[in-house]
């Protein structure tokens, strides 16, 4: 019942912060969200599988001098976080639903400082594997619009992920800056975090799952034509 409640609050209300599918600017925003959506110069951090965006409206209180876009297909999940945008009253939080896979899309190349990948999908099944969002061709798309050398936080409960995405990182030859299997034994490294939890990560460690954490870097000279390109001006929005 509440979650029907959203749905049609979302389709009713206008907010300028979040770009999803019927809206003008959904297709126009590529290269322009500093200048369209936060009217300011400063570094563009995404939150993948954002679910309800607490990595965005946690850091965007955190460093009011960073832009914080947190990108989901399911749009009633991004409503739940708009709803905490307005309740801090955040100015650097805005919210995208589309698929990860067509980032290109929406962001031009070096437009984005940084990504955070939170709780993704484990995709377990060996035939899901290119769904996985370490999958390289993934990984390949977050250099297309990462600025040179750009920063990955990754982070799971699920172990088996987490196992091939230190795999796919070592063939990749990217080396991690850290790594950890239980994050929550890492003081240092918890900072990182300032204490935000997300509801899947609620769930997981309360399941008594542990949380791994690594970050690693993205170099724009290891774009590799193997994977499928999205063309922004050819391909269909709608056709997702
Ligand atoms: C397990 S939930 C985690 C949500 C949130 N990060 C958390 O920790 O609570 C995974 C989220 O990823 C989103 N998702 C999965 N694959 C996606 C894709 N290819 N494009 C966009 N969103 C995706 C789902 O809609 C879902 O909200």
């Amino acid at each position: 019942m509440a979650r029907q409640k959203q749905k049609k609050f979302a389709v009713t209300q206008q907010r300028d912060y979040i770009v999803e599918p019927g809206k003008e600017i959904y297709e126009s925003i590529r290269g322009q969200w500093r200048e369209k959506i936060f009217k300011n110069d400063n570094p563009i951090v995404l939150e993948l599988a954002c679910g309800r965006g607490e990595y965005s409206t946690g850091l965007g209180e955190v460093y009011p001098d960073k832009n914080f876009i947190g990108i989901d297909i399911k749009g009633d999940r991004l409503w739940y976080g708009s709803n905490v945008v307005e309740e801090k009253g955040l100015k650097n939080v805005a919210f995208l639903r589309c698929f990860i896979l067509d980032l290109e899309k929406f962001f031009a190349d070096g437009e984005v400082d940084e990504i955070w990948i939170v709780h993704p999908d484990p995709r377990p099944r060996k035939g899901d594997a290119k769904k996985r969002l370490t999958h390289p061709r993934f990984l390949n798309n977050y250099r297309k619009i990462l600025k040179d050398n750009g920063l990955v936080r990754f982070k799971t409960d699920n172990q088996g992920l987490f196992e091939y995405t230190l795999e796919v990182l070592e063939e990749e030859k990217i080396p991690t800056e850290v790594q950890t299997f239980n994050l929550y034994e890492e003081p240092e490294l918890m900072k990182e975090h300032h204490g935000i939890k997300t509801r899947y990560e609620r769930k997981f460690t309360a399941e008594g799952h542990n949380i791994h954490y690594c970050r690693f870097r993205l170099h724009k000279k290891d774009i590799t034509d193997k994977y499928p390109v999205h063309n922004p001006l050819l391909s269909n929005i709608a056709s997702n």
